[in-house]
């Protein structure tokens, strides 16, 4: 056992180290996921804290570690990346973000669930991610549009949670070593050993993780951001576009932002020819946040190619990442990525300093750029890509998410200078 395991396993009781060996980070099976789903147990489960439950889940990660918890939401096996939130509020926009698909989503927050879920914060229809990691789970939940307990609504989506786990320390090792795949199983029968081989063998790199997430045929959005939690609206002059919309994975506020700002809206499936698309004249193009690896779909680059030049375009995270790559750029994974409400992003162009939501794990390798392209905005943390732009082609793109949820809304009138975008290119034609 390496130091820092000795230390882990030392300051963690419920930590302990299954190998003496290093993670294997030879060639891995590709998503090979397992699930043993039992609804109804879950459900008995229930949310409130038993006291007498010393633990009945283990979260094994690939370095051997092992960390014992109590589950709540579905019963199973499940193998995913491990990500950390560092998001104060919004676990709900998280656990609707279909950009976590293939990922357990660990909150740094320590005190999860106080609030339930409501109807409204749903960023898709679906839970795509792996499962959820928290510190502590409320006992109880107490807020004016609670609909359902967080246990509840978890058990229903057959998503695992665990809770009672030294996240502290997990974050700490993950920022330390990268990202690192793990088991999480709720079954005694499935030996440690089963599930380190497990973890050794998925990996969620070079995998398309977009077809499952994606709509299956095209349909028109017109929800608009609620008037009682709009703001900027009387910025707007009235006029209408036409956005058709990638959807790579998209959040829902991704669009209702686009149509508080005016825009009809087609959403398209991530397969959608190109062709059919310009057919359809189109004032803009938005191509939007979506899960896994980049380079893994060279499919969605080509369209992207196909598009640009021909309309207005804005790239959101997955889409900013299919844009540089469209435009020759390459992209590359990160060492643990960017997870939460509160990163520094420099806007390039205006000095301007705002504090964004993000969720990626990759990111554009600005020196792979042509000329012509300028990166507008940078990550104050790291100094990573955070925008681009190729005014003469109408091209713009972020890596973060200017529609928040969660998260502050200080990015919103990226949506504005879209609209700016089309406006001048309508102009000009
Ligand atoms: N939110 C997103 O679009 C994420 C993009 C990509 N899956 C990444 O992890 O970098």
């Amino acid at each position: 056992m390496g130091t820092k395991a000795m230390e882990l396993a030392v300051s963690n009781p419920l930590c302990c180290f299954v190998s003496r060996t290093p993670p294997d980070r030879s060639p891995k099976v590709r998503a090979f996921t397992v699930r043993c789903s039992s609804p109804g147990a879950a459900l008995a489960l229930g949310l409130a804290e038993r006291p007498w439950k010393a633990w009945d889940a283990r979260l094994v990660l690939e370095d051997g570690s092992i960390w014992k918890a109590k589950s709540f939401g579905a019963t199973g096996t499940q193998v995913g990346e491990v990500v950390f939130n560092t998001s104060l509020t919004g676990y709900q926009e998280i656990l609707t973000d279909p950009s976590y698909a293939g990922q357990f989503v660990l909150m740094t927050n320590p005190h999860i669930g106080n609030t339930g879920v409501n109807l409204d914060d749903e960023e898709s229809k679906q839970c795509f991610l792996a499962g959820l990691v928290i510190r502590s789970l409320s006992i109880s939940t107490s807020n004016w549009r609670c609909a359902e307990t967080l246990g509840d609504y978890l058990a229903e989506r057959n998503i695992m949670g665990i809770y009672d786990v030294d996240t502290r320390a997990i974050t700490r090792r993950l920022r330390q070593d990268g990202s690192l795949i793990g088991v999480l199983s709720t079954e005694e029968s499935k030996a440690d050993e089963e599930l380190l081989d497990l973890s050794r063998s998925w990996d969620i790199v070079g995998v398309d993780l977009i077809s499952g997430v994606s709509c299956q045929t095209p349909f028109e959005w017109i929800d608009k951001t609620k008037s009682d939690w709009d703001f900027n609206s009387n910025q707007r002059d009235g006029q209408t576009f036409h956005v058709v919309a990638y959807d790579f994975g998209i959040k829902h506020n991704i669009l209702r932002r686009l149509a508080s700002y005016g825009c009809k809206i087609t959403v398209v499936p991530s397969t959608w020819p190109a062709s059919e698309t310009l057919k359809m004249k189109p004032d803009g193009v938005l191509f939007s946040n979506g899960p896994g690896d980049p380079s893994a779909v060279p499919y969605a680059v080509e369209t992207v190619k196909q598009i640009l030049g021909k309309a207005p375009v804005f790239g959101i995270c997955m889409g900013h990442q299919l844009l540089g790559q469209a435009l020759g750029g390459k992209t590359f994974k990160m060492k643990f990525g960017h997870h939460g409400g509160n990163h520094p992003v420099r806007n390039l162009r205006n000095g301007h300093v705002e504090i964004s939501a993000q969720n990626h794990n990759y990111a554009v390798d600005p020196a792979s750029l042509p000329k012509g392209v300028e990166v507008t905005h940078v990550n104050l943390n790291d100094g990573s890509c955070a925008g681009l732009a190729f005014p003469a082609r109408n091209i713009m793109s972020l890596q973060y998410h200017p529609e928040a949820s969660p998260g502050p809304h200080d990015s919103d009138n990226a949506f504005g200078e879209f609209i700016e975008l089309m406006k001048r290119a309508k102009q000009n034609a």
